[in-house]
């Protein structure tokens, strides 16, 4: 096989995959678009996912900062030579991340170290296998961390919050796939498409699962039953009110794929693979002697661009017809202005703010800052950055991060710093509330996956500390100008994440009765 053409055939499917949404995850996105009344939290974050598919197709840049653990599924007819397709793909993928269209994602578990280029121990994910036909295909998903968090895998017979038991049988398998839905909340970035297996062991379940989220959004289950399942589940689901973010609204669930394997008398397991929105995943047919790209996978039917999708956008953000207050905010923050702000008042925040996840919050638990903080506010977010010739970084992806991970030290470190304002997405717990209140804080809800929206935001990168956690896990500081956010936990005790919590758990306890 020419080898430098199938290399570049790779490169062409990861760009692809991480900048272009296939069409049939476009059409679900619209409609449930269409489902929103205008004017609310969900529509408005509908509004602005359309306009950030749009954004990455016309920049061919990441529609979401958190490319994901690349996983490849690749089928090859008897003969071809797997090592060397396996060092082009590696080839590939390290281009790509120079190039910014994937994230430095690949970080060893033990030291923390990022090796820079997606490559390393079990990095990126390659399986093959072997077919009778004379084509190679390949299939290539990124599936982001954050809603690789929210996969679930239960164990049947099972006692579920709001449904009780549930069984070794269809109603049982039904009862947890209601609860993988419910248990996500917004944290994955809904709303999500689920693939579902059902039976193997916990790792081959789980692969089902995962295997699942490769069908099209739009087939038909060839097994009546998990036919009748997936309509049951699609029906339903979107009844639980979760919505997008976790904002509460009509969509929950975008699509959902059952699969069945046998299993071992002991065991029955349900596993649940959770896909946010940015439901990247493509797929190509090569040419085994020219490694050139015969067609395209999940192409089929209408396309949706999203163009007159952001037109219609520009016009309601120049109109500002939300059905919220709006608010400027520009660090440093006063107290009083914190305590001024409501849940469900839309912020817009000008002026400079400072990321830090995951290594930063343990970072300052017993550190000191390298900056003050005083006022400030922190952005939870790990974004994708291209350094110049001149050595000048750019930002090239930069929508927030799941905050409920930094629970464990918010509350201190915003007290301990005087930060006011953090931004992040699918909200966070308990501890946070109280610290809002004591300290005076407020929690910012950015729309998850909008990456290129945000990146847009960001005016200039005014420098970077603590580069030695890796560039999604550095310290930037950013300038940003019109960065639109929701108040969704404020300073008074309220929390929309707990309402939505709490409501959702008393509509998913509706489907506690036998159905099948
Ligand atoms: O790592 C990230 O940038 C985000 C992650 O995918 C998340 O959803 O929390
Ligand atoms: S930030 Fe949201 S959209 Fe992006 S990978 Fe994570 S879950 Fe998916």
């Amino acid at each position: 096989m020419n080898i430098e053409k199938f290399q570049e055939s790779m490169y062409q499917l990861i760009v692809e995959t991480s900048t272009k949404l296939p069409k049939d995850v476009r059409r679900a996105i619209r409609a449930a678009k269409e489902k929103e009344s205008s004017g609310t939290r969900s529509a408005m974050s509908l509004a602005t996912i359309t306009n950030n598919i749009k954004m990455a197709d016309d920049n061919v840049s990441p529609i979401c900062q958190d490319t994901g653990l690349p996983t490849f599924k690749i089928k090859t007819p008897v003969g071809a030579n797997q090592i060397v397709m396996k060092k082009a793909i590696k080839e590939a993928i390290a281009q790509a991340t120079k190039d910014g269209k994937l994230r430095p994602n690949s970080v060893d578990s033990l030291t923390g170290d990022n090796s820079g280029d997606n490559l390393g121990e079990g990095t990126p994910v390659i399986k093959f296998e072997q077919w009778e036909k004379d084509y190679i295909d390949v299939r290539l998903i990124l599936k982001g961390g954050g809603c690789e968090n929210k996969n679930i895998q239960y164990s049947l017979p099972a006692e579920l919050e709001g449904l009780g038991r549930a069984g070794r049988d269809l109603d049982g398998i039904r009862k947890c796939i209601m609860h993988s839905v419910y248990q996500a909340q917004g944290q994955g970035c809904s709303a999500g498409f689920i693939g579902v297996g059902i039976g193997g062991d916990r790792t081959s379940g789980y692969e089902l699962a995962k295997e699942q989220l490769f069908r099209s959004v739009d087939d038909v289950n060839p097994n009546e039953d998990l036919r009748k399942l997936e309509e049951y589940v699609m029906d339903h689901a979107n009844e639980l009110g979760i919505g997008t973010m976790g904002f509460g609204g009509e969509t929950t669930l975008l699509g959902c794929k059952v699969g069945v394997i046998n299993r071992i008398p002991a065991s029955f397991f349900v596993s649940v693979a959770y896909n946010c929105w940015a439901y990247r995943r493509l797929g190509v047919e090569v040419n085994p002697e020219t490694g050139e790209i015969n067609s395209w996978m999940y192409q089929e039917g209408e396309n949706v661009d999203f163009a007159a999708e952001q037109e219609a956008q520009a016009q309601t953000a120049a109109s500002q017809e939300t059905e919220n207050r709006v608010v400027t905010l520009e660090a440093p923050i006063t107290e009083e202005q914190i305590r001024e702000l409501q849940v469900g008042d839309v912020v817009k925040i000008n002026g400079m703010m400072y990321t830090g996840r995951d290594a930063i919050h343990k970072y300052l638990s017993d550190h000191d800052a390298p900056i003050s903080l005083d006022g400030q506010i922190i952005y939870h977010c790990g974004p994708v950055m291209l350094k110049d010739e001149e050595g000048k970084w750019h930002v090239k992806a930069a929508g927030p991060t799941t905050s409920i991970r930094e629970e464990p030290y918010q509350g201190d470190i915003m007290k301990r710093f005087g930060i006011r304002a953090v931004i992040g997405k699918g909200g966070m717990g308990l501890k946070t509330l109280a610290a809002l209140k004591e300290h005076g804080g407020v929690y910012l809800n950015a729309i998850g996956g909008a990456a290129q929206y945000y990146a847009d935001c960001i005016k200039s990168v005014e420098g970077v500390d603590l580069m030695q956690f890796g560039i999604p896990e550095a310290m930037w500081h950013l300038k940003v100008e019109g960065f639109t956010a929701v108040v969704t936990m404020d300073s008074h005790g309220n929390s929309l994440h707990q309402d939505v919590e709490k409501s959702s758990l008393e509509k998913l306890a509706k489907f506690k009765e036998r159905v099948f």
